[in-house]
């Protein structure tokens, strides 16, 4: 069933899990699959490599090193997304879209797919009257 799909695919996303190295093994045998679902084909299709769960990057266990050096080997595209925040699940679409149409994507429309980063703002009226008095000299930092 899996070749029916894979067979004419433009694009293919191997996405593992930064979390579990198991995980980043299979991709080997996963793309196997691919490589021979498309032997004789005379077009092949873009692949790209995708780390998901970058939420957890506290428990990354493959390393970015490997993850680049399994995209060179094979000429994957690189990608590190979270399914569950969403953070560059639009911009991974995004630049696949646009490397198999062969666009080539500028600065703004980069920046444009990019979350932007929401930090709380403080309200310093609401502080503790100590705090005013006596500063901490490692101060915080506060957009305004
Ligand atoms: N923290 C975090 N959890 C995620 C993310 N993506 C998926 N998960 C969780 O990982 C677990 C597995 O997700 P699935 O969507 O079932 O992934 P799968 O590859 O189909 O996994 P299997 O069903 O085990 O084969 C679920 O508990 C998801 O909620 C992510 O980006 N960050």
């Amino acid at each position: 069933m899996l070749d029916k799909y894979i067979y004419g695919a433009q694009g293919i996303l191997l996405v593992y899990d930064i979390t579990n190295g198991q995980s980043f093994e299979n991709l080997e045998d996963w793309y196997n699959v691919v490589k021979k679902v498309n032997e004789e084909s005379e077009t092949q299709p873009l692949v790209a490599l995708v780390g998901n769960k970058i939420d957890l990057e506290h428990m990354r266990t493959v390393k970015v090193d490997k993850h680049q050096r399994f995209c060179q080997e094979n000429n994957f595209s690189s990608h590190f997304v979270s399914a569950k925040t969403g953070d560059s699940v639009f911009l991974c679409f995004q630049r696949i879209a646009a490397d198999i149409l062969g666009i080539k994507l500028n600065k703004a429309e980069l920046e444009q797919s990019q979350r932007v980063v929401k930090a709380d703002i403080v309200n310093y009226s609401q502080e503790p009257v100590a705090r005013t008095v006596n500063p901490p000299r490692s101060s915080m930092c506060a957009v305004q």
